[in-house]
């Protein structure tokens, strides 16, 4: 006994009755509802259909079993299953007739199956997603006793399937869905943005196009001169067939000479293009808020840099450039074929029309598709970034698949667009070659007819022929390269998008500039919500004020806000409510970038670029900073000693990478000293160390706050989770759930016997186990 199919050994005698083994009464209540649906517009429709679909199905089975025309006709590909007798309905055995059973097995999911003496030979499943499938008896393929319907039902699964990726189906309104975006780009709009862009090189583009009208113009004479020579040499005119023959080779020349001018310019523009918009889009990015950034991911903008600029630079180098010559050439053929038949020209126009019209819903079809093109790889791009940045925790976890898969996933979004981009081009092309050769065939049977009526030439016809052909090949170049040039704005939307946004208020707005920096820091009933999470309050009323050269070291547990209070300080973020007052000026009333430089920062995991220790010390000073002061610098961060072992010294390249965390922190410590800073921010810059790592380290920052060898003491922020690091902080605030608990000096806290000491006694139980 074979393997029944999915659904029939579950099937319940129960659920048959005499209507629903009646297919006739099945086939008209479907059409009735087929039709209501139909009426009342609702989602039924679908349903309704296939329901009749199969009701037909259903009857037509019967009747070949009747006729016998079944087992005729099909020998040898069915073999009969025969069901466990347990499950099988009494009618089944006794009848001897075939019969054939419908079950409604979920709202809109049916199984049919068609029976002789307890034997099943067939059944079709119409799944609840709308796949019709019919089977044999063991589920492979189709059914194969109703072939006839087989391939109407197929053909309503192949309709339904192209209708999800035409334009407006299913599969675009989902996917536009996932892809929510408001801003959208037109021609016009797009070209300007271009413009604004190439401008200021009107020069080249102004050789690129007088180089293409020429080049154009000049390759449109070719076959007018080839004809010529053809019919004079027929004719045997021998001077003008030389005489044409000069003139092709001078067309010939010329052309080659100016399509290499043009094509090296437009190159060159659209470099210029390409390097412009790349500068102009990382610059706007960069003077975007940091809250910009805690939204859209590194890996995102890097793909917008590379590869949708890159999908721009098409428009000027490839899509326009040949758009224009392939319009002047058409329209200059078309005024040709014009003097020699006007009827015929005609007859190539309504072709090219026609061309034109498909082309520009391609166009828009292109457009599309390259938006979720770009988004796709944009987000293949993002994981990408991410499982390189954490290269060793991905080793370490063994996540080496996971990462691949979660990678695979966006390249088969990519490849799901791309398979409907290559299903429209091939629709496009289809219509395209069809129309361009039933041009030549038109033109042709009417021509002849002309010629063989003595209304125009053999000479006139041939070159009717071989212009008519110039036209439609030119609509059907400029329209290849519409739909490109719609595609690449399509993927460059984004781009604009990003360009449009506007720096950050911070960038942009001056402020006062003091004349020197005192270090009083106040916060005024400070509440603040991160942009990302405006509903979670990370600080809420924080008063505090730190006096100029005073230490001051926050602690409290994880989460509780004491980074947020140094982003604040740095303005990195605006508080929601109240202010940051410095030296009594509101921050927001100061220039943040000069302000900046008054203050220096080391973090609990510093960054180095990609650079020499010089340069990683010096970043941002400007480059007017002598090797002698880097030098000092990295003294008072006692890392000179490990810089001058290494074996290039100042001059060794390093990255995140290379060196020890220790080495990293004390180099951050430099940098943060060599500006001198008035106020000098240390956000748990120990806690990732090691015993000696610290030692060196604490040493090197205990020297940093004292403002060893600078006229002024200097005001200090820590951040600390050791609380052995600052005990000898000037004061101690002591943070919980983003308000200030306690204030006060390590010997007062400790009598306080509040929060701070119960997170000594805690630290102090575990250092002892
Ligand atoms: N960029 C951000 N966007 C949204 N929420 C954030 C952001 N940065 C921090 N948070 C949240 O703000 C809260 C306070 O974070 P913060 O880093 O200020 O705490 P912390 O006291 O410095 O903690 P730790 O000692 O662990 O560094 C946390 O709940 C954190 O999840």
């Amino acid at each position: 006994m074979g393997t029944a199919p999915p659904g029939l050994l579950s099937w319940q005698p129960r659920t048959l009755s005499p209507s629903h083994l009646n297919y006739e009464k099945l086939r008209k209540s479907t059409a009735r509802k087929h039709q209501h649906s139909r009426h009342s517009k609702t989602n039924n429709v679908g349903v309704t259909t296939r329901r009749a679909h199969l009701a037909k199905w259903c009857s037509q089975s019967q009747r070949r079993f009747r006729d016998r025309e079944y087992g005729k006709s099909k020998e040898g590909i069915i073999s009969p299953l025969t069901l466990d007798p347990l499950n099988l309905p009494n009618r089944w055995k006794e009848s001897g007739l075939p019969e054939l059973v419908h079950r409604k097995v979920q709202h809109h999911r049916y199984v049919c199956c068609a029976a002789d003496n307890g034997a099943v030979f067939s059944y079709a499943d119409l799944g609840a997603n709308g796949a019709y499938n019919s089977k044999d008896h063991e589920g492979n393929g189709s059914a194969v006793h109703a072939e006839g319907q087989t391939f109407v039902l197929r053909m309503l699964l192949f309709w339904k399937t192209l209708r999800t990726f035409l334009p407006n189906g299913k599969w675009w309104l989902d996917i536009e869905r996932q892809h929510q975006r408001s801003y959208n780009i037109t021609f016009t709009g797009a070209m300007s943005r271009l413009w604004v862009l190439v401008s200021p090189d009107k020069l080249i583009i102004g050789f690129a196009f007088t180089a293409l009208v020429i080049a154009a113009l000049s390759e449109i004479t070719i076959p007018h001169f080839v004809a010529a020579m053809i019919f004079s040499a027929q004719k045997g005119m021998t001077s003008d067939f030389y005489n044409n023959a000069k003139l092709l080779v001078t067309m010939a020349c010329t052309y080659g000479l100016f399509s290499g001018i043009r094509g090296g310019c437009f190159g060159i523009a659209n470099q210029i293009l390409v390097k412009r918009m790349r500068e102009k889009l990382f610059f706007t990015l960069l003077s975007q808020d940091i809250a910009f950034f805690d939204a859209e991911s590194v890996g995102a903008l890097t793909s917008r840099l590379g590869s949708d600029c890159q999908q721009v630079s098409r428009i000027i180098g490839n899509d326009l450039n040949i758009m224009f010559r392939n319009g002047l050439q058409g329209l200059g053929a078309f005024v040709y074929l014009l003097s020699l038949s006007w009827q015929l020209a005609l007859t190539t126009l309504g072709v090219c029309s026609l061309m034109w019209f498909l082309t520009r819903i391609y166009g828009r079809y292109q457009k599309r598709t390259a938006r979720f093109a770009q988004d796709s790889i944009a987000s293949a791009n993002e994981v990408a970034e991410e499982a390189f940045s954490l290269l060793r925790v991905v080793r370490t976890f063994g996540t080496e698949k996971e990462e691949a898969a979660r990678y695979s996933k966006w390249l088969k979004k990519l490849m799901e667009i791309n398979f409907r981009q290559n299903i429209a081009y091939g629709f496009s092309t289809l219509s395209s070659c069809t129309l361009y050769h039933s041009t030549q065939v038109v033109a042709l049977i009417i021509g002849g007819g002309f010629v063989m009526s003595g209304q125009i030439s053999a000479e006139k016809l041939t070159k009717f022929i071989l212009y008519s052909e110039w036209v439609v090949h030119s609509t059907w170049w400029v329209g290849d390269h519409w739909a490109s040039l719609m595609q690449a704005i399509g993927a460059s939307e984004k781009v604009f998008q990003l360009l449009d946004l506007p720096p950050s208020e911070q960038m942009t707005s001056g402020g006062l500039i003091l004349p020197d920096v005192k270090g009083c820091i106040q916060f005024v009933d400070i509440s603040f919500n991160y942009p990302t999470r405006p509903k979670a309050r990370i600080l809420q009323n924080v008063n505090l004020t730190i006096n100029p050269g005073e230490l001051v070291a926050v602690v409290g547990l994880s989460g509780s806000g004491k980074s947020t209070l140094v982003s604040l300080l740095l303005r990195l973020y605006e508080p929601t409510i109240g202010q940051v007052v410095v030296d009594g000026v509101p921050l927001k009333e100061l220039d943040i970038k000069w302000f900046r430089e008054q203050v220096g920062v080391v973090s609990q995991e510093p960054r180095l670029f990609s650079m020499d220790i010089a340069s990683n010390i010096a970043y941002g000073c400007g480059g007017n900073i002598k090797q002698s002061e880097i030098e000092r610098a990295a003294k008072l961060a006692n890392a000179h000693e490990f810089i001058s072992s290494l074996p290039d010294g100042y001059k060794t390249i390093v990255d995140n990478s290379r060196l020890s965390g220790g080495q990293k922190q004390r180099i951050a410590i430099a940098r943060a000293l060599i500006r001198n800073p008035a106020i000098l921010i240390l956000d748990e810059a120990t806690s990732a160390l090691d015993a000696e790592s610290e030692h060196l380290v604490q040493k090197a920052l205990e020297r940093a706050m004292r403002g060893d060898g600078d006229k002024n003491k200097r005001t200090v922020l820590v951040i600390a989770h050791r609380l052995s690091t600052i005990r000898a902080a000037d004061r101690i605030v002591v943070m919980t759930n983003g308000q200030v608990a306690e204030m006060g000096s390590h010997d007062e806290l400790i009598k306080l016997d509040g929060e701070y000491a119960r997170l000594t006694k805690r630290q102090l139980s575990t250092l002892a186990q």
